[in-house]
């Protein structure tokens, strides 16, 4: 069973200061969904609402389509997860997981039964009468997932769950817990800064900042086509240029800045004081330039990251332009002092609005 979240005009005041402003989506049945912003910007507080820890100061939010206004934390078909997992150390893990079900009133064989079957579900078969002592990070957290499955919930709301993980395991249990989503089609709510983990995981993702929602759309929508400075500078890496629009045709532009006149695509939203955003994989190093927008720098650092290698270099004002080539042992990797052209096509620029205002009882 799967349910949708609604939030319509969800507001979350602490005194003074509004943490969540004015919030309002629609979160689908069965859908893996995060919420992504940096620290701060609200995310925890959804999830409290959601669950029904604090309420909404104004707003809604439906379960199922059910005004949830009046029902307690244990009267909502949610169960919750976080980055410090309690398991109990004295149980062994099959009645870690089937403590629920017990609280219930549900008999011994069923509970056994349940919990091997979680166990088969979060690929820990042979996990059943092990203590919690003897299991890594990654299978407590794993645990922890069944232990709120077992008691059928129709949204899982997962804080940050693998924060406290190592990297590898981290990676790692991203393809866990989607593949643990999809076979049991729970709507699962899940918060995170971490952009790496929100757009390998999610169906959907809502970039947040300073309590309000800055875009809502599949990862690759949220890459390809950020709705605002915002979003394109915390999700992935960009380069930024001011400057002003100096004239518009079609769905492109024409962008002065003090390094020469720019074509590029126009954001929604973009008007006079935008930027211009170039990712670095759209920034060609070349001697020999073909593309109009160019732009001549010198080469001031290569760093080495293992999957691709980031170039450094500074146009004739000072100011840095990284790059990024592939590690495929094709690429042309030119040496520090190289002086070249970062050249991009006009459709990989683009030209959003800046920021996000700051919120009410925040200086700006
Ligand atoms: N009970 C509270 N009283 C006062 N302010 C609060 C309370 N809970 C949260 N806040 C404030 O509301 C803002 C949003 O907090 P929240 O925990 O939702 O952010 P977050 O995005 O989850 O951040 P993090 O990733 O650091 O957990 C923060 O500025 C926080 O200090």
């Amino acid at each position: 069973m799967s349910a949708s979240v609604e939030l319509e005009n969800v507001c979350a005041d602490f005194g003074s200061f509004r943490a969540v402003d004015n919030v309002s989506v629609t979160i689908n049945a069965g859908e893996f969904f995060s919420f992504l912003g940096p620290s701060g910007c609200g995310k925890t507080t959804i999830l409290r609402m959601v669950s029904g820890f604090i309420s909404p100061s104004q707003g809604v939010i439906r379960i199922g389509g059910e005004d949830m206004r009046n029902s307690r934390p244990n009267q909502r078909p949610t169960a919750l997860i976080f980055q410090n997992l309690a398991l109990f150390p004295l149980m062994p893990i099959w009645e870690n997981i089937a403590f629920g079900l017990e609280v219930r009133g549900v008999d011994k064989k069923k509970r056994r039964e349940r919990a091997e079957e979680l166990l088969r579900l979060v690929d820990l078969p042979d996990a059943a009468d092990k203590a919690v002592s003897q299991l890594s990070g990654g299978q407590k957290q794993r645990v922890a997932i069944a232990r709120a499955l077992a008691v059928e919930p129709a949204v899982m709301l997962l804080d940050e769950p693998l924060s406290a993980l190592d990297l590898k395991l981290r990676q790692h249990m991203r393809a866990e817990l989607r593949a643990i989503q999809k076979r049991t089609n729970v709507t699962f709510i899940y918060i995170t800064h971490d952009q790496g983990e929100a757009l390998a995981m999610s169906d959907k993702v809502a970039v947040m900042s300073h309590g309000k929602l800055q875009q809502v759309a599949s990862p690759r929508e949220i890459y390809d086509r950020p709705a605002n400075g915002f979003v394109a500078s915390f999700v992935g890496e960009n380069n930024v240029l001011t400057g002003t629009i100096t004239g518009e045709s079609g769905g492109s532009a024409s962008f002065e800045t003090a390094l020469g006149t720019f074509a590029a695509r126009l954001g929604p939203g973009a008007g006079k004081e935008s930027k211009l955003y170039l990712r670095p994989e759209h920034l060609r190093l070349t001697a020999e330039p073909t593309a109009a927008n160019r732009i001549p720098v010198e080469v001031t650092d290569v760093a080495f990251e293992g999957n691709f290698i980031s170039i450094h270099t500074r146009d004739a004002t000072g100011k840095a332009l990284v790059s990024e080539a592939r590690n495929d042992g094709r690429s042309q990797i030119p040496e520090r002092g190289a002086r070249l052209f970062a050249e991009f096509d006009a459709d990989q620029a683009v030209i959003l609005a800046d920021g996000t205002p700051a919120r009410k009882g925040e200086p700006a």
